[in-house]
């Protein structure tokens, strides 16, 4: 188990009368067979669903290398499910994660943008406050002339209860450095992504 898939150290016993006393709430029963697993179940999955809450975005960032490549780097369809804050249920879909490296050259792993979407992800989210967060990351710790982060996402809170409209998609962008003072490279930065559609 690498650094980053570690579980987060929660309050298992807590986590397991809170979700004993909701069973109750809702009229079950909690020591039916089912569900009698339930309390110590939901525990070990939020340790994992929150994991980022004990990760350092400036570990998984601490890769740098020098290959002297001052263009655009680009990776798209990163499959991301993070928690929202609202409902504490998922919202899920695609983030892609772009910077071009600064006068050094300096670029970090591709495998990391990835994880950096995750340790954000794995939180009590909002979508803007995910984007924004990997985007100010990667301005901090890897210092590039620009970033771009675009996440497009369905939200279960809008799907299975409340508004009830499944597949409808919210799509928010961060742009930073370069991609907010250039539109040129913006404008290719989101046709990239986004596609022809
Ligand atoms: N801006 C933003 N809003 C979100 C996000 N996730 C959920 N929401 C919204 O948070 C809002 C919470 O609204 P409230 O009126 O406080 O809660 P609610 O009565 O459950 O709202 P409904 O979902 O409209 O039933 C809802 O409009 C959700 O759609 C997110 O990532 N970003
Ligand atoms: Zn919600």
């Amino acid at each position: 188990m690498t650094e980053f898939s570690r579980p987060l150290d929660v309050d298992h016993p807590r986590i397991e009368r809170a979700i004993r006393e909701i069973l109750l709430a809702i009229g079950e029963d909690p020591d039916r067979d089912g569900l009698r697993d339930t309390p110590a179940r939901v525990a070990r999955a939020y340790a994992e669903q929150f994991a980022g809450l004990g990760q350092d975005p400036a570990e998984v960032l601490s890769t740098v290398f020098d290959i002297d490549h001052q263009e655009m780097v680009l990776v798209k369809d990163i499959e991301m499910v993070s928690s929202c804050e609202h409902h504490l249920v998922p919202f899920y879909g695609s983030a892609h994660v772009g910077y071009i490296p600064n006068e050094k050259g300096q670029v970090t792993g591709l495998s990391k943008l990835a994880r950096l979407v995750d340790v954000f992800a794995r939180r009590p989210q909002v979508q803007e406050r995910l984007t924004s967060q990997i985007a100010d990351a990667l301005m901090a710790h890897i210092q590039p002339a620009g970033v771009i982060v675009v996440i497009e996402a369905e939200h279960l809170c809008m799907t299975m209860r409340g508004v009830r409209k499944p597949g409808a998609k919210t799509v928010t962008s961060a742009v930073r450095g370069s991609f907010r003072d250039h539109e040129p490279t913006r404008h290719e930065a989101m046709s990239l992504i986004l596609g022809p559609r």
